[in-house]
């Protein structure tokens, strides 16, 4: 089947796309910017690293950027070198979280106690203590060390299957906080521009169905993009574990992320904004998480590969792109909304003088909110005024820095004035001009004596957060919120560089970039040009989406991902290609605009099936249910799956559709029905199985196929294939059974057990078990 063939495709993708960096190698593997050290430590030490943890040019990097004091520096990079603590989250809007919470307080807090590398004992996990409600909680270990510790087995056994569950979320500690400072709720329409693999996704729908009861939906969603289609279904797989009916996966560019048009003003709702004409609205996001990518530095301490491939330049190719895609997350935000920009780079040219060209380029429109007394628990520092560019080896304190060298591909944006070479000069006439550093923080024309001096920015950047790492033995974040005060300014005619000749010479996207103003909120398609388009694509060549991959495993299987995905009843290509064609090939159309290879969204209007579904099922008509159906496949006789959106998910794929669905839309809904496909389900009145997924939404509103089972009976029934009705130890239990009609039934374990539920098929006289639920 294609789907195999295509999924050992994507297998192979996942594997290949991050060494296994904490292997023992053989000694012939050791890497060769290993110190002779490391390699005799890899021949006697099983806790040898197999990458040098070290990188002059970072050291260099820096110390000069002065992101920590030079008192601090050797703690900064001693932490860096340690392997990350383990962390989690505790799913809030599971209906066990409780029991989950006490389960990690009462017993796994307090007993496994474990040896530490110095013998010593200790406490194998704590909550983090900025984390509202204990919900999220560090290990003393990493995860290495969790798998390997004896003691700790059965803790490691937990997480497992919680995790897998969704009823916790493995996820870095530092990657939990830009969403909460997005201070999401349940009524939000959220937009995650950068999403996969999908952990902050995960919490931000947490956030979305906190304190919903069961079989309520909230009145808000997420939508969840990610330009990397592999990357993608990454997410899809992760926020299954959720069982959503609030979020749509989309497959864009971010900083050409498509705006939901409507030529007539259809919709009364809040998050349905009137532009300029009243015939038009437009999607509106009350959140917007940018959380972009970047050289990730940050990460530095679970991805150790990160230390060899580290270079000062990746941070100046990505500038451009972050602007790009933060002023997009702008547009698409609403007036009085916030807006969340972050990554896990330790460099300020992807952080603060990314915030700080943002600002210029809103021109008052938005403002940096100070956060200082959320979270007051999270240490932090403050973002940092002034920063240098370092550019082909050079140390630049200034864009006029930069004009000495056609070659650099420095902006002026990426300078803490943000001043073009023109205003720079008009400004300092009275200063020295075209002075640039050698790296050693001297002038290089001949005055060897003068420290070059960063700008100095006068923007409110103390307002952002930088998390360093030794501070609480985490990894490293930046994070900046943002506050839309009132519509974007119109775009600006595009700057033209210090002087023709250069720019029109110059082969660096990022000049092209440099100028583009603040979209407002109508700019969407075709904004940036073809130069523009330049940038994602060069920035698609560098080694740069390592980060981000988060507590994903990267050998998940992805059949199942793909059979979700994959277009419902066409037969697959013949022909073999391999992984990297497809990938490209994949991305070529998706940069093309065209989208290929996923299955159109499309309503579920068969009345007849519908009909026989809520008659089957006793669906109570309080459930809203007609026109909250959809499928992905046009051909109505042949869906084998119908999927259940909320009302909020409905609003905008009706606006998607009506104005020329402009979204690609990777995934959607949660899944509720499935067809039989066995022999005798085919012959039941309604041939629709009731998922597993959507059991849990649904079972408060169904009147009919349900049974309540004693303990016994459910153990029994979970642990044989066919159980005849006389066999039942309640007898009453193999009366109702015997009386369903055929097909599927749900059966509830009675009051006071656990609530566990299962969905059966009823077939004659066996249930044959379809699925189980915790
Ligand atoms: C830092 S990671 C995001 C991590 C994610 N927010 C999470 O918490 O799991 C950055 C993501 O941006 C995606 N990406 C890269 N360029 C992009 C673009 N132009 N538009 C949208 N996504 C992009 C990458 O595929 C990657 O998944």
């Amino acid at each position: 089947m294609g789907g195999r063939g295509r999924s050992r495709t994507q297998r192979k993708h996942f594997s290949q796309s991050r060494e296994n960096v904490w292997k023992i190698p053989k000694s012939s593997e050791v890497s060769a910017n290993a110190t002779p050290d490391d390699a005799n430590n890899s021949r006697t030490n099983q806790h040898w690293q197999p990458f040098a943890t070290q990188n002059p040019a970072f050291d260099e990097y820096y110390k000069e950027q002065e992101i920590v004091s030079p008192e601090e520096w050797d703690t900064f990079i001693e932490c860096l070198r340690k392997p990350l603590p383990a962390a989690f989250r505790i799913n809030s809007s599971s209906q066990f979280y409780v029991d989950i919470r006490s389960q990690l307080e009462n017993d796994f807090a307090k007993s496994p106690k474990a040896e530490d590398s110095n013998g010593c004992e200790v406490e194998a996990i704590k909550p983090l203590p900025w984390y509202p409600d204990k919900l999220a909680w560090q290990s003393h270990f990493s995860r290495m060390e969790l798998r390997k510790n004896q003691t700790l087995e059965r803790f490691h056994e937990f997480l497992k299957l919680e995790n897998e569950i969704g009823n916790i979320t493995r996820q870095e500690a530092v990657s939990m906080v830009p969403p909460l400072f997005l201070d999401v709720r349940p009524d939000h329409f959220v937009l995650d521009m950068c999403a996969a693999p999908g952990s902050k996704t995960f919490q931000l729908l947490e956030m979305i169905h906190k304190l919903t009861e069961p079989g309520i939906l909230p009145s808000g969603m997420v939508m969840a993009n990610d330009l990397d289609v592999q990357r993608c279904n990454l997410l899809i797989h992760q926020t299954k574990r959720m069982c959503t009916a609030n979020l749509i996966v989309t497959n864009h560019e971010a900083q050409h992320f498509p705006s939901c048009h409507l030529r007539r003003n259809h919709f009364s709702d809040s998050h349905i904004g009137n532009i300029k004409e009243p015939s038009i609205s437009q999607l509106q996001f009350d959140r917007v998480l940018c959380d972009v990518p970047c050289s990730g530095d940050g990460t530095l301490r679970k991805a150790p590969d990160i230390w060899r491939k580290w270079i000062p330049g990746s941070g100046n190719g990505l500038h451009g792109l972050q602007i790009q895609i933060a002023m997009r997350g702008l547009a698409l935000l609403k007036v009085g909304g916030r807006m969340v920009y972050s990554t896990c780079s330790m460099n300020p040219v992807e952080n603060e003088a990314v915030v700080a060209e943002v600002l210029r380029r809103c021109g008052g429109s938005v403002e940096l909110v100070d956060v200082s007394t959320e979270l007051p628990q999270l240490v932090r520092r403050p973002g940092l005024k002034k920063w240098k560019v370092q550019d082909k080896g050079q140390w630049l304190a200034s864009y006029k820095d930069a004009t000495k060298h056609c070659s650099f591909v420095a902006t002026p944006g990426m300078f803490p004035s943000g001043k073009s070479y023109k205003e720079t000069t008009e400004h300092d006439q009275e200063t020295e001009t075209g002075q640039f550093c050698n790296g050693d923080g001297k002038y290089e024309n001949g005055d060897s004596t003068k420290v070059l001096e960063a700008e100095v920015s006068d923007l409110p950047l103390e307002r952002c957060m930088r998390i360093v790492p030794h501070d609480q033995n985490s990894g490293a974040f930046f994070i900046a919120v943002f506050h839309k005060l009132s519509s974007l300014p119109a775009p600006e005619k595009k700057y033209a560089g210090p002087s023709k000749k250069k720019d029109s010479n110059s082969t660096q996207p990022q000049k092209m970039m440099n100028g583009v103003n603040a979209f407002s909120i109508e700019d969407d398609i075709g904004l940036l040009g073809e130069k523009d388009s330049q940038i994602s694509e060069a920035t698609l060549d560098t080694d740069i989406l390592i980060n981000g991959m988060d507590e994903v495993s990267l050998n998940t299987d992805q059949n199942e991902i793909y059979e979700e995905n994959k277009k419902e009843d066409t037969e697959p290509t013949p022909e073999v290609k391999t992984g990297a064609k497809i990938v490209a090939e994949k991305r070529k159309l998706q940069i093309q605009g065209r989208w290929r290879g996923v299955d159109p969204v499309i309503f579920y209007k068969d009345d007849a099936v519908v009909d026989r579904i809520i008659e089957f099922y006793g669906i109570k008509e309080s459930f809203p249910f007609k026109g909250h159906l959809i499928s992905r496949n046009d051909d109505t006789e042949h869906v084998k799956r119908i999927y259940y959106i909320s009302n909020s998910v409905k609003e905008v794929l009706e606006l998607n559709l009506q104005g020329g669905q402009q979204l690609k839309i990777a995934s959607v809904g949660l899944k509720m029905f499935e067809r039989q496909s066995a022999t005798e389900g085919k012959s039941a009145p309604c041939t629709f199985r009731i998922s597993s997924e959507g059991l849990p939404l649904i079972l408060p509103h169904i009147t009919k196929q349900i049974l309540y089972a004693s303990a016994v009976d459910f153990k029994n029934l979970l642990q044989y294939k066919s159980i005849k009705f006389p066999n039942f130890v309640d007898p009453k239990f193999g009366e109702d059974a015997s009386n369903l009609t055929k097909g599927c039934c749900v059966v509830v374990l009675k009051k006071g057990s656990n609530d566990f539920i299962i969905s059966y098929s009823k077939v004659n006289y066996n249930l044959h078990r379809r699925t189980q639920t915790r």
